[in-house]
């Protein structure tokens, strides 16, 4: 029961040490996402708060304090970090950590002069590291993309956005399917879709698609495709092709994240080295077609 839940796992702050300076984003009606400071003694750290209104509903404070219980369960540079709740007085309130360019998706989006490879690269190792722990401790996030990433001042990559994952209520993107679940359905594995099968693996399918919104600097997955044409291409061994300028083995690797039977997919560590390699070794990344120096300078 997350509400007393919340009250074991979570910090309690005291709203008075809570200064709100401006509303960064919007959910459902009785949410808000502000920018903020946690004053603690004679300094202060910025935050990001949720908060939730007065007269939301009990489903809605039930998801509101899940999400707080989840996030206080994780430890990890590539998520996002709980630093308190305040739950004794109205509004409710999520505080965490505060990352200044938002969220990945729109951060990427404008940005496809600024951004090296292999700066796209480490932030997409982070977001796997982020991936792997959350599988390490048996947590299934269900709603991996890049609107659901969070990137901080130096360019570090959290997964966020917990409270939906198990029910992807408010996440803009899920769709029902015809057996009444809600899914994202561009960034979902064929067996979620058919089955509800949601595991680890999934994830990965997911990560795949992340990889390529990365890739292809914050690009709409399958563009403006229907859902059910998305559907029955998948079903048919159609996969998104690699983003213009994509080395073949970041696609490669990609592809295998979409294999259609899950335990084909690569396990999060395995991802993690692969980019790893990729890394250090930027050369690897160089395609089987001929090229020249500048295609290593591009690599970055
Ligand atoms: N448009 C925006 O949302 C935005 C714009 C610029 C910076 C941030 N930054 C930002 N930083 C950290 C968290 C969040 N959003 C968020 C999430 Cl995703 C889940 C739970 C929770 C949150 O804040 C407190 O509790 N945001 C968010």
């Amino acid at each position: 029961d997350p509400h007393n839940g919340v009250k074991e796992i979570a910090t309690e702050l005291d709203q008075t040490k809570i200064k709100i300076e401006c509303v960064i984003g919007r959910g459902r009606w009785c949410l808000t996402v502000c920018r903020g400071k946690l004053i603690s003694g004679k300094t202060s750290i910025p935050v990001a708060v949720k908060r939730l209104k007065e007269g939301a509903s009990l489903i809605d404070h039930t998801n509101f304090l899940r999400e707080a219980c989840t996030m206080a369960q994780f430890d990890h540079p590539n998520i996002i970090q709980l630093k308190g709740v305040v739950t004794k007085s109205i509004p409710a309130m999520i505080i965490t950590e505060f990352m200044e360019n938002g969220s990945l998706d729109k951060f990427l989006q404008g940005k496809v002069n600024e951004l090296t490879a292999s700066r796209l690269l480490e932030m997409l190792r982070g977001i796997a590291s982020g991936m792997n722990y959350l599988s390490s401790i048996k947590y299934i996030h269900r709603d991996l993309a890049a609107r659901n990433i969070l990137v901080s001042s130096d360019l570090v990559c959290k997964v966020s956005d917990f409270g939906l994952s198990r029910t992807l209520e408010n996440d803009p993107q899920a769709t029902y399917t015809t057996q009444g679940g809600k899914i994202a359905l561009r960034w979902t594995a064929p067996e979620c879709i058919r089955f509800r099968q949601f595991t680890s693996a999934s994830d990965v399918w997911s990560y795949g698609i992340v990889m390529w919104e990365v890739m292809s600097y914050g690009e709409k997955p399958y563009w403006d495709m229907s859902n059910e044409v998305v559907t029955e291409v998948l079903e048919d061994g159609y996969r998104l092709p690699a983003p213009e300028n994509c080395p073949v083995s970041i696609h490669n690797l990609m592809l295998k994240c979409w294999s259609y039977e899950a335990k084909r997919r690569p396990h999060p560590i395995e991802i993690i080295r692969t980019l790893d390699q990729f890394i250090k070794q930027p050369n690897l990344l160089l395609d089987t077609k001929s090229h020249d120096a500048s295609e290593l300078d591009r690599l970055g």
